[in-house]
């Protein structure tokens, strides 16, 4: 069977980059496309120039429609506008859609799910082996503890990270409030500041903190007078990520249409 062919969005980005490093180390798999939003000074550059390496061959685009038309999978870390609008391309073109952007908001979520009934998509937040591990253990505990134990989602990132809290932070508080047989809309709790009045019991709190180059870290805190528990997870190279979604597209190929998480694609649920 050929290989498949993998078309990167974002390439100029810090998951892109990565993406592209990996795909080329790989014997699994081709990349076939290299897109970047339109107006970026690597459009019509050799991707392997870009990046400064070798060419390889592959021109970077902002013409999407024309490479994933001829691609078999589109993983893509971008933004999301841009996610929703290669959603719909990669459901007309029938290819797996790696999502691994985050700061999706309901509507965007519903366009992902209309373009999932074309073509498999699958997204999670955090594409690697040990968050997605920290979410059952996270489900588990909370369901094991009362609600006098207070949950807290701490995480921390890079200055350049655009979204709060993470998305990783959101599935662990969604992971924790279903342990408790609730939705997180029910039991979040957003930033805090000012003159917020006492915890209420049972709700999920969440913080972030920005800076320098932090790759990725989340606490998820379980605290009770007298002890606490802090599951937590660190990422120091984004190298997990990209290679949880490579791990997702190709998982994807013989999948129908429908929306996947990782849990699937790990076999964890
Ligand atoms: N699920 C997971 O495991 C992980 C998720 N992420 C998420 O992935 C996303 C990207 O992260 P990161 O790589 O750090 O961010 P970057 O800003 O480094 O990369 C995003 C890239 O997307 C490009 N882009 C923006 N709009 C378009 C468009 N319309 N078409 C093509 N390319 C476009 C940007 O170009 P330009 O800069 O020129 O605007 C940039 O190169 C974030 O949402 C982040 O939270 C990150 C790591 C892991
Ligand atoms: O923007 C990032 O860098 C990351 N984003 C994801 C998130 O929002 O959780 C995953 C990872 O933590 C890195």
């Amino acid at each position: 069977m050929e290989k498949p062919g993998i078309v990167v969005t974002g390439v100029s980005g810090r998951m892109g980059q990565m993406l592209v490093r990996l795909i080329g180390e790989s014997d699994k798999m081709q990349l076939v496309g290299a897109v970047e939003r339109p107006g970026s000074d690597w459009i019509g550059r050799d991707l392997g120039e870009a990046m400064g390496g070798q060419p390889t061959g592959v021109i970077v685009t902002d013409d999407a429609v024309s490479v994933i038309a001829k691609a078999q999978a589109v993983i893509d870390f971008t933004t999301p506008a841009a996610t929703v609008a290669f959603a719909e391309l990669a459901a007309q073109a029938r290819a797996v859609h790696v999502i691994g952007t985050t700061g999706l908001r309901p509507d965007d979520l519903s366009a992902i799910s209309r373009a999932a009934r074309h073509a498999p998509i699958i997204r999670a937040g955090n594409m690697s082996l040990g968050v997605n591990l920290l979410l059952g253990l996270t489900r588990k505990v909370a369901a094991a503890l009362g609600t006098d134990w207070d949950i807290e989602v701490v995480e921390a990132h890079h200055r350049h990270k655009v979204d709060a809290p993470s998305g990783t932070a959101l599935m662990l508080g969604e992971a924790a409030a279903e342990g408790r047989g609730a939705t997180l809309d029910e039991l979040r709790v957003p930033a805090r500041e000012g003159m917020t009045g006492a915890r209420k019991e049972g709700s999920i709190g969440f913080a972030a903190i920005r800076g320098g180059d932090v790759v990725g870290e989340h606490d998820v805190i379980f605290a009770a007078p007298g002890e606490r528990i802090v599951l937590r997870h660190l990422a120091t190279d984004r190298a997990i990520f990209a290679r949880g979604a490579l791990r997702a597209a190709l998982w994807g190929q013989d999948k129908g249409p429908g929306e996947y998480d990782m849990m699937d694609v790990l076999g964890l649920d």
